[in-house]
């Protein structure tokens, strides 16, 4: 079966906390048996949320988006299996991750972190560090052209078919889950296992990046008529992905701050445009968003990679020790530690 081996989990804070409110574009925690907190009051009326009538709609929204979470993960396999029986790709040969469809330089990348003496000096020397040292946010092309316009077909094919779609998560409302096309199996997973996780060891070593073992995939889409943009938030991941597939497009630059544990009264953005079949690397707790698409459709590849090692100590997104409860397939990553699974003590990037 396609189970993974062990058992993931995820963090109860997923019903409660950064539950992302699309109409004032923010994230706010929410227990059902307290009231809003104090805090959470100030921030939405500091955007703009005062009247009775207002806090009605947010309360409303909010429930709602706890709501579609406790169903989440439930229905995602129901729309898996359905997907798994009915859907005939178009493309069937895209779902086997193969060296073809991966640029050379990136093999060449990748072999030069399986070798020997392999040190981040060296990986610095193949890849583009394009946000000035301090960001640690790395360009390097990923995949061929031509299995870009390929994989896009194929995503096309899906969405215009009649099968069950979920949403990509919580702050993106177009795009594609990959894992109920069932592409984690053979593509996913060992994009992951055999290629990134070598490149992210020397890159985030800090960071989790040398015990990355599982993964959230998705594809997010941007046109006029569709979500033009992103809001600021960080990734549920330690090091994610982001693969440009195409189509055509002008703006939808990406930008990016500081980390989540280290806000600076005034962030400094980097921003970063996208460079059609290359991929950035950056560690999932730095803060980013991206600005809106001004013409043509924007697909791009998202790889939320996860370190049960790191996570299981602490949950990025609530930042305290996570409250783990049952999860289908990945989960959310966390893991029941068990002694000698993992040394006592790792080190948390933020900190260092
Ligand atoms: O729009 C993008 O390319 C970035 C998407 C992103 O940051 C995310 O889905 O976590
Ligand atoms: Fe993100």
């Amino acid at each position: 079966s396609a189970r993974p081996a062990r058992a993931f989990l995820a963090c109860a804070c997923f019903h409660t906390d950064n539950l992302f409110l699309q109409r004032y574009r923010l994230h706010l925690s929410y227990r059902e048996e307290k009231e809003m907190t104090k805090e959470s009051l100030k921030v939405l009326g500091d955007h703009g949320c005062r009247t009775d009538e207002d806090f009605k709609v947010v309360l409303k929204e909010i429930q709602e988006e706890v709501q579609r979470r406790k169903q989440l993960a439930h229905q995602s396999m129901a729309r898996k299996a359905i997907i798994s029986q009915c859907y005939k790709p178009k493309h069937p040969e895209v779902y086997v991750l193969q060296d073809s469809f991966l640029a050379p330089e990136f093999l060449e990348t990748v072999k030069y972190c399986t070798s020997q003496d392999a040190d981040l000096q060296g990986l610095l020397r193949c890849i583009d560090s394009i946000s000035g040292s301090d960001k640690r946010i790395y360009r390097l092309p990923v995949f061929s052209k031509e299995f870009c316009r390929l994989f896009i077909e194929e995503l096309e094919n899906f969405e215009q078919s009649e099968m069950p779609k979920g949403r990509p998560n919580t702050m993106n409302n177009y795009g594609v889950l990959l894992n109920e096309l069932g592409l984690y199996e053979a593509f996913i997973t060992p994009l992951r296992e055999k290629y990134l996780q070598p490149i992210a060891s020397l890159l985030y070593p800090d960071c989790g990046g040398e015990s990355l073992d599982s993964h959230k995939a998705f594809v997010v889409k941007y046109s006029l008529h569709e979500d033009l943009d992103l809001s600021s938030h960080y990734d549920n991941a330690e090091v994610t992905l982001n693969v440009s597939l195409g189509k055509e497009f002008t703006e939808g630059n990406l930008y990016f701050g500081d980390l989540r544990q280290a806000p600076t009264p005034v962030p400094k953005y980097v921003e970063i445009e996208h460079v059609v079949s290359q991929g950035l690397l950056h560690r999932g707790g730095q803060i980013h968003g991206a600005l809106p698409v001004t013409s043509g459709e924007r697909w791009n590849l998202i790889i939320w990679m996860r370190s049960s090692a790191i996570r299981n100590q602490l949950c990025p997104m609530c930042n305290k020790k996570p409250e783990l409860v049952e999860a289908e397939e990945f989960g959310d990553g966390f893991t029941r530690s068990t002694e000698g699974d993992m040394p006592q003590t790792v080190d948390l990037c933020y900190l260092i």
